[in-house]
């Protein structure tokens, strides 16, 4: 039972919890940020039922093999990469949002509303989907940075085929609202999502 109670544990659990919390209190700070208190509610704390079992599933992980296998997780390079990961895909991630501003909704946009411009420049510039190349990056690095073979796996499988599936849903929406302007960029730009054109 030591192992659970390492250093190795307590500074790798921490990080996570870390990590966890910040991303989501930032990005209901942003939407409330961007699109004001009235029209901002808890759904934007990004916490679904499927994410939370995702989460709880690689914690679990997590102490199972820190108590089974506590070599596993002394790999420090590993959970140091992992960690930087987890900061690479929130400053990209929040780069998106704050270079998108009002255009980033949580929920993808079905109707075509008057501020809504067609974003292309800072970050929109590299990839067309920033701010999910940002999260798959983020969460892909918190299963690395805890050593999690399992969740690792999982993680960059189920993040992956989520966004491989709503790319092409929102991408429908803008070509709609943008028409040949959306064409252009989306043959000039990648998606940021591997696979995923
Ligand atoms: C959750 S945000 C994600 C934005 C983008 N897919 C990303 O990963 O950074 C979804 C909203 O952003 C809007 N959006 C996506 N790309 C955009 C762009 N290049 N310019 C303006 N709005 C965009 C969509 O209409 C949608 O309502």
């Amino acid at each position: 039972m030591t192992q659970v109670f390492s250093y190795t544990a307590c500074r790798q659990v921490s990080e996570m919890l870390f990590s966890i919390a910040f991303f989501h209190v930032s990005e209901y700070i942003l939407a409330i940020i961007f699109h004001g208190k009235s029209n901002v509610t808890l759904k934007s704390l990004l916490i679904s039922k499927n994410y939370l079992v995702a989460m709880i599933f690689s914690l679990l992980e997590y102490l199972v093999e820190v108590y089974i296998f506590p070599g596993l997780k002394e790999h420090w390079w590993i959970s140091n990469f992992g960690l930087a990961m987890v900061v690479v895909g929130e400053v990209i991630r929040k780069l998106a949002i704050i270079t998108a501003g009002r255009a980033f909704t949580h929920l993808i946009k079905v109707r075509h509303e008057e501020h809504h411009e067609l974003v292309r420049h800072g970050v929109y510039g590299y990839v067309r989907h920033p701010g999910y190349s940002g999260f798959l990056i983020w969460s892909v690095g918190t299963q690395i940075m805890l050593c999690n073979p399992i969740s690792t796996v999982a993680f960059s499988l189920i993040v992956w085929r989520f966004f491989s599936q709503r790319i092409p849903y929102e991408e429908y929406f803008l070509r709609e609202f943008f028409g040949s302007h959306y064409d252009a960029y989306a043959q000039q730009v990648p998606s940021g999502i591997p696979f995923v054109n």
